[in-house]
């Protein structure tokens, strides 16, 4: 497949490293330098866009793949409040999209779990949950997608908790957490380097219990996204990556 990458950071630069071993072609690269040869001419020597860009860029170049008929991968975060918008548009069109928070298997056998998790803590309301997650310094958005994502999957399952709210803190400054018990609590925390890590957190007076994802490097990552690219080719509409991963 010829892929157009929207986004050559830290993992642009993954992503195009998979798709050549996986003997694809890389026919166009957009990063900040460059915005000016994102064309619809160039777009359209593409079969695939996959874009990890910026919470600030990601909605021009959803348009900008739109208006050339291209399918696009998004994996970029920290833009959920538009995405009611974006799954209408896509859903009355031809065109295809697919979004995840997060592309790794893992980190999607993981949202299977904490689904399964929450529904069973609606039995045991002495255990109250929260959600951490830690990123490396460079993170433009906080709390993560990945972590909305688990908190989300919370707060459809347990019967208790109906919003999310968010803290970011680092060891140097806590902040104190006004969460209710109706909010379902995600503590963001800045370290240098660390690719992202989350864990849920059920805790009572009596014990915890935890279920954790570590990311080692971003390679799961970027191979999620070209496997993305691969599954789109052909579709029409809005997926998530849950459609892509046959967990149920
Ligand atoms: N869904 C998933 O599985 C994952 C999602 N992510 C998300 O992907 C996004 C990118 O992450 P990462 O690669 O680590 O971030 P980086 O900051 O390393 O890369 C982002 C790149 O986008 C470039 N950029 C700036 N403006 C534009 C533009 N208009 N069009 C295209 N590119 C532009 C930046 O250029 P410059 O530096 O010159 O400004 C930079 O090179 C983040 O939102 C992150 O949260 C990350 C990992 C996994
Ligand atoms: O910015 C990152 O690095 C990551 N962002 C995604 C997120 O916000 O969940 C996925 C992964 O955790 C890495």
């Amino acid at each position: 497949m010829k892929i157009a990458l929207l986004g050559y950071g830290k993992m642009g630069k993954i992503i195009e490293k998979i798709a050549l071993d996986r003997k694809h072609e890389i026919v166009l690269k957009i990063d900040y330098d460059n915005q000016q040869d994102l064309t619809t001419e160039n777009l359209q020597k593409a079969d695939v866009a996959i874009e990890f860009s910026t919470p600030g860029t990601v909605l021009a170049n959803i348009n900008h793949c739109f208006d050339a008929g291209l399918p696009i991968v998004v994996g970029t975060t920290g833009w959920h409040q538009q995405i009611t918008e974006i799954k209408q548009r896509y859903n009355n069109s031809d065109n295809a999209f697919i979004y995840g928070t997060n592309f790794s298997v893992g980190v999607n056998i993981f949202f299977h779990v904490n689904k399964v998790l929450a529904k069973l803590m609606n039995n045991h309301p002495y255990y109250d949950v929260q959600v951490e997650e830690i990123h490396h310094l460079q993170k433009l958005d906080s709390p993560s997608g990945t972590a909305i994502t688990i908190a989300e999957g919370i707060i459809d399952n347990l019967d208790q908790k109906k919003q999310w709210i968010n803290i970011l803190t680092d060891a140097n400054n806590p902040v104190e957490d006004n969460a209710k018990a109706e909010d379902v609590l995600i503590e963001s925390h800045r370290i240098d380097s660390v690719p992202g890590t989350h864990t849920v957190i059920y805790d009572s007076e009596v014990d915890t219990i935890e279920i954790k994802h570590t990311a080692h490097n971003r390679n799961g990552f970027a191979l999620g996204a070209v496997l993305a690219a691969e599954w789109i080719k052909g579709k029409n509409g809005f997926y998530s990556v849950e459609d892509m991963f046959d967990l149920s």
